[in-house]
């Protein structure tokens, strides 16, 4: 395991006088797919929003050396820390290629960028057949599959050499196929790069999870490897009784 990690602690976030984010710690290494669970309103978003300048926030989030908290949201991604939302954000009717050429030109001057539009730059070929988009290259976005545009964004990370990827429930509304071909993206991802997955899906959490934070109502009621999480009492009662219990097989 080589590279920085991420560490939070005690983040907390409050709205005016609600806390959504009491005092959270967690952690994220390079080589890991880790993942936040946690029913709605648990405060899993908001943490992200914390570590990438969206929100503001207490306590400590640090990449390396470098504290993240306080520092300008542009400033978090010149850092290397990239994210997606819950909704993907890509240019419908824009192509794969132009999409990803916007993304690369994040941290390219123009020169550069004009030189990169006679061929494909590499690091855009790299994010291309690292998500299996590299035969959609001239595609409009807009008529991507769902599974098709999360991977675009996560390209577009890529492109960024994102140091930590950030990804709000990045298999809501994929098939079952495209989830087994997210997760395996993330592992493959995550070998060189820290990946946190804010996720609802309990099974693809049990599947491609190396370790778990589970959050309830703003504060981290488990820990651990998936199988040392789905033991703990305290979580089955959190999630005991709704079509996501965690013990389901
Ligand atoms: N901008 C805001 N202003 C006020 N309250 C907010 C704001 N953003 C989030 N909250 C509240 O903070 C709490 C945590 O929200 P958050 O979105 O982080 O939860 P979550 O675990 O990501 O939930 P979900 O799984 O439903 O997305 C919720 O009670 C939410 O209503």
């Amino acid at each position: 395991m080589t590279g920085a990690s991420l560490v939070v602690t005690d983040l907390r976030v409050e709205f005016s006088g609600f806390v959504a984010v009491g005092g959270v710690s967690f952690d994220a290494h390079p080589g890991e797919v880790r993942f936040l669970i946690g029913p709605n309103g648990a405060g899993k978003t908001t943490c992200i929003d914390a570590v990438t300048g969206l929100t503001k926030a207490t306590g400590s989030a640090r990449l390396g050396q470098t504290e993240l908290l306080g520092k300008q949201v542009h400033k978090i991604v010149r850092r290397g820390i990239g994210r997606t939302f819950q909704t993907a954000s890509v240019f419908d009717e824009l192509t794969v290629l132009q999409n990803l050429d916007i993304a690369a030109g994040l941290h390219r001057r123009s020169v550069s960028l004009l030189r990169a539009r006679r061929g494909i730059d590499p690091s855009i070929e790299r994010a291309l057949e690292e998500t299996g988009l590299t035969g959609e290259l001239t595609t409009p976005a807009g008529i991507l599959s769902y599974g098709q545009k999360q991977w675009l964004e996560i390209a577009m990370l890529l492109v960024q050499d994102a140091k930590v990827l950030l990804l709000d429930e990045p298999v809501a509304g994929m098939s079952q196929d495209e989830r087994t071909a997210t997760g395996e993206l993330l592992q493959r991802i995550a070998a060189k790069r820290i990946v946190l997955v804010v996720e609802h899906d309990m099974d693809f959490m049990r599947r491609f999870a190396t370790r778990v934070t589970v959050l309830h109502q703003g504060k981290v009621l488990s820990q651990g490897t998936v199988a040392e999480v789905q033991a703990d009492p305290q979580v089955q009662e959190v999630y005991l009784g709704t079509a996501d219990a965690i013990t389901e097989a």
